[in-house]
């Protein structure tokens, strides 16, 4: 049995752009393979590169240099309109004076598909996208995500190889852009199409993706599911980006079985763990997620023994209803944040200048590489 090709892949590719007789790179050399069927993210910061590269698979842009290749065939200089691929963006670019049916009707009308096929594949399309019952309303009488799913529903119904999406909740509110981040995955897993989804929004990208690029400065930083990019930042940069991180370095006192430990009192220390190459002596940077973190007043219990230890007073107490959020100035030198559940005993709750403790298991720090 072979191996299917991935549905899109990138050779080496890169774009620069000529910007006041000055050649500058939106995309630096970049490979990547995008598998079939996959919830594909291009997450990062404005600028970074995303819509460029979503351009060069849509054909819209090509590489400065590299080869892209579609299910296996090399599409580079081929015509965006004979790639297979459809892009949906913020702005739905409906037919203003069309209907529901005539908008996602139009492509496969100008391929000349018959009126029964049509009927048939407009109607399982707008079952999808839970348009059924819309079909007649103009774009003007439905509402932001209807018009969203309109478009959805246009660029499917051709079945292409590909959809690419660019920021297309953007425009929606937040409660709506929260339900449609639901919906748009569970259309994708229905249809089985390949879908290249760009975000600067980390939460959207983190929902929905099977996989997550993100990308920096025309790089991409860190390739990963939503879990190992959130749980294991390869960078200080995805460590910031994704999620609040804390970070704190220092240097390693002693290694034993596969952890370090970096002291900063008799009683404050981080264990994190480590390759066999760490020595002690060593100055890392260590990061752990604010969740993570265990907070107690008065001593730590006995149960925190061999993770790690901070001590601390608190300087902010934010309560944010099923979580309250503290800031620590800890004994390592750095701020920590810290995310506390509230569950049913709120009256444990730390006030600011309470001296506390915050514990964590080793498993929970790590190293950042850069
Ligand atoms: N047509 C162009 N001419 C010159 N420079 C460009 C052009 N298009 C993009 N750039 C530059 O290339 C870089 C990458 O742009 P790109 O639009 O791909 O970023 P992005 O990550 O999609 O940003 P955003 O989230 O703001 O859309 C930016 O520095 C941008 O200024």
């Amino acid at each position: 049995m072979t191996t299917p090709q991935p549905a899109i892949r990138f050779a080496g590719v890169h774009k620069n752009y000529l910007s006041h007789g000055e050649s500058v790179p939106a995309v630096k050399r970049m490979d990547l393979a995008i598998a079939q069927g996959e919830f594909f993210s291009l997450l990062g910061p404005s600028g970074c590169g995303k819509t460029t590269t979503m351009r060069m698979i849509a054909g819209f842009e090509e590489p400065s240099g590299g080869k892209v290749y579609l299910d296996g065939k090399d599409v580079t200089g081929v015509a965006p309109n004979k790639r297979d691929v459809n892009m949906v963006f913020q702005s739905y670019a409906l037919f203003p004076h069309l209907n529901t049916y005539q908008n996602v009707a139009f492509g496969l009308e100008r391929k000349k598909v018959g009126k029964a096929d049509i009927k048939k594949r407009v109607g399982e399309m707008l079952e999808i996208v839970s348009l059924t019952g819309m079909e007649k309303r103009a774009p003007k009488e439905m509402s932001g995500g209807q018009q969203q799913r309109v478009a959805l529903a246009r660029a499917l119904v051709n079945h292409p190889r590909a959809l690419l999406l660019d920021e297309p909740l953007g425009a929606l509110d937040l409660k709506l852009r929260q339900q449609m981040q639901i919906e748009l995955k569970r259309i994708q897993r229905e249809v089985g199409i390949t879908f290249v989804y760009v975000t600067h929004d980390q939460g959207e990208a983190l929902t929905m993706s099977d996989r997550i690029a993100v990308m920096n400065a025309g790089v991409i930083e860190q390739l990963g599911s939503p879990r190992e990019i959130y749980e294991r930042p390869a960078s200080r940069f995805v460590a910031g980006f994704i999620g609040t991180s804390n970070l704190v370095d220092g240097h390693i006192e002693r290694c034993e079985n596969g952890l370090a430990v970096v002291a900063y009192s008799a009683q404050d220390r981080v264990v994190v763990p480590v390759g066999s190459a760490a020595r002690p002596g060593d100055k890392i940077e260590i990061s752990v997620r604010p969740e993570k973190i265990d907070l107690h007043r008065g001593v730590p219990p006995v149960s925190s023994t061999g993770g790690s230890v901070l001590s601390g007073v608190v300087n902010e107490v934010v309560y944010h209803g099923t979580s309250t959020n503290y800031t620590v100035a800890t004994a390592a030198g750095a701020d920590f944040t810290v995310f506390d559940q509230n569950a049913s005993n709120a009256d444990d709750l730390a006030d600011r200048g309470d001296r506390v403790f915050l514990t964590w298991a080793p498993q929970h720090s790590y190293m950042i590489g850069v």
